[in-house]
């Protein structure tokens, strides 16, 4: 029996630490990689310019060291723990892990978002420094301590699945049946991560360590699959693109750049399938400890970011929003490119159902929305003589409840991500007013065209309070339009139908 390796907690904290402010603001370079050829490769406008946007803001972050998106993430950590290895501490393995978190998610230098909330089902009270993390520990062999360690986006994790298939039920087909519901809340192109097989618990642990891998689907296509896993892995990468959704739902070639699977064995009975999308803003890191001290990521070369820079659209449409009519509102047509510029609202879950509370009791609200834009954000607090830190949108879908009763308020216009639902689509239709949508995933770009913000109302909500910013320039597309023209749904059918009749996806 070999003599244990003492790890060391303040190695283990700051190794957590190092990793999680690393991923913050470096994408891994296969997800570069990959993006700029789809970025080459995409023939669809509206998806080619998010995806600029998206590895705009990716080179920004790499350059600022600020996060990737404003939603900093809840982290996972996974550790093979060697069997070898002793902690030396006094305190329990997730204490010592949230430590690193904690540590990260502080950091004066590039301060992170706290999004994790105590006491989910009642109270949700935000921790404000991200703890606890989600901890997995698997005893294995040998005398290291690997560390996966990830931080991942709540609009994504939303749109996660899970079924106790029939044992003769068909895979494929499942993944395809989700697609539609996924909508664009999880920021695509990302990756999406599936697990086969085991129990529920295990199965859904399965996506998600899934989602660690590189990406390399171009070499699997290249080489050609192997295994039937492999197989499985084409036809959905194949199957989910000629969808059409394409980039922020905005109809084009690239939905996913790769889908992982892994599989365990499971009972007679059943076969489990979950999937877990990974956004835009994949975070992910591997490093291992050995006794010797922390462990620390090498820096990526700045010069292999594709040389893409985003510019807005010569052609957009300025729009003052200090001076926002319904007439205004009601030119702009699904499609259309707008730079915004004056003063806007903010406000997401939190403010949208303590606005509701007030309502129904009665109560007189502490924001007056008449002719206003609200934007649906959390963003990150500021450093170093910032307005604001990252602020990209966040998913306007889970705000359809709350529109009807905020349109009453005197809304003009609403911004965010992704796509409205039916019933939300018709409410704005009615009051003429317009959905507009910012890029999720390129909050840090985006956060270069807000030139103040304070805090108006619901300051004990920190981020989800509700803030005005003043913004200059701020690119936005609208979505959904006040006659009701919903880009989210005619784009994607567009592009499915022309990626089948031109064989666009053929040669791929
Ligand atoms: O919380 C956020 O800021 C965004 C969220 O991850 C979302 O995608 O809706």
């Amino acid at each position: 029996m070999n003599d244990p390796v003492t790890i060391r907690e303040e190695d283990l904290i700051e190794t957590i630490a190092d990793a999680l402010q690393y991923i913050s603001y470096y994408h891994p370079m296969d997800y570069i990689g990959a993006l700029g050829e789809a970025h080459a490769a995409e023939q669809g406008a509206a998806a080619r310019d998010a995806i600029a946007q998206i590895l705009t803001n990716s080179r920004m972050c790499a350059e600022g060291h600020r996060p990737i998106c404003q939603d900093t993430g809840i982290v996972n950590v996974f550790l093979k723990w060697g069997q070898d290895c002793r902690l030396e501490s006094g305190r329990s393995l997730q204490e010592v892990v949230d430590e690193g978190v904690r540590r990260a998610y502080t950091d004066p230098d590039n301060t992170l978002r706290a999004s994790i909330l105590a006491d989910p089902a009642f109270t949700r009270r935000n921790t404000r420094d991200n703890t606890p993390c989600v901890l997995d520990v698997e005893m294995v062999p040998g005398a290291t301590v690997g560390i996966d360690v990830a931080a991942k986006g709540g609009g994504s994790e939303n749109k996660s699945k899970f079924k106790m298939m029939n044992p003769s039920d068909n895979i494929v087909e499942w993944v395809l049946e989700q697609i539609p519901s996924m909508g664009a809340g999880w920021c695509p192109p990302g990756m999406l991560g599936i697990g086969i097989g085991g129990t529920a618990e295990k199965c859904i642990k399965l996506a998600k360590q899934s989602l660690m891998e590189p990406i390399d689907m171009a070499q699997l296509k290249e080489r050609g699959a192997r295994t039937d896993i492999e197989q499985l892995r084409i036809d959905i990468y194949d199957a989910v693109n000629a969808m059409g959704v394409g980039a922020q739902g905005l109809g084009g070639l690239a939905t996913v750049l790769d889908v992982k699977i892994l599989d365990w064995p499971c009972h007679a009975a059943g076969k489990p399938v979950a999937m877990i999308p990974n956004c835009a803003a994949t975070r992910h890191a591997h490093v291992t400890l050995d006794g010797s001290g922390p462990a620390y990521l090498a820096q990526p070369d700045l010069d292999a970011w594709p040389d893409v820079r985003w510019e807005p659209d010569a052609e957009a449409k300025r729009v003052d929003l200090d001076a926002l009519t319904p007439g205004e509102v009601a030119s702009w047509e699904g499609g259309d490119r707008l730079l915004l510029s004056g003063r806007m609202l903010t406000g997401r879950d939190a403010a949208h159902k303590r606005i509701k509370d007030m309502l129904d009791a009665g109560e007189q609200l502490p924001v007056d929305f008449r002719g206003r834009a609200i934007y649906y954000v959390g963003p990150v607090d500021p450093v170093l003589g910032e307005v604001v830190g990252p602020a990209g949108p966040t998913t306007a879908t889970r705000m359809d409840k709350f529109t009807e009763m905020m349109l009453d308020q005197g809304l003009l216009a609403m911004i965010g991500k992704a796509e409205r639902g039916a019933d939300a689509v018709e409410v704005i239709s009615r009051f003429k007013v317009a959905y507009l949508m910012a890029t999720g995933g390129a909050a840090y770009l985006v956060s270069r065209a807000i030139k103040a913000s304070r805090v108006v109302a619901f300051e004990d909500l920190g981020m989800e309070a509700i803030y005005e910013f003043t913004v200059k320039d701020m690119p936005v597309t609208v979505a959904v339009d006040s006659r009701g023209n919903n880009v989210h749904t005619l784009a994607p059918l567009h592009w499915r139908r022309k990626i089948r009749e031109e064989g666009l996806l053929a040669a791929k």
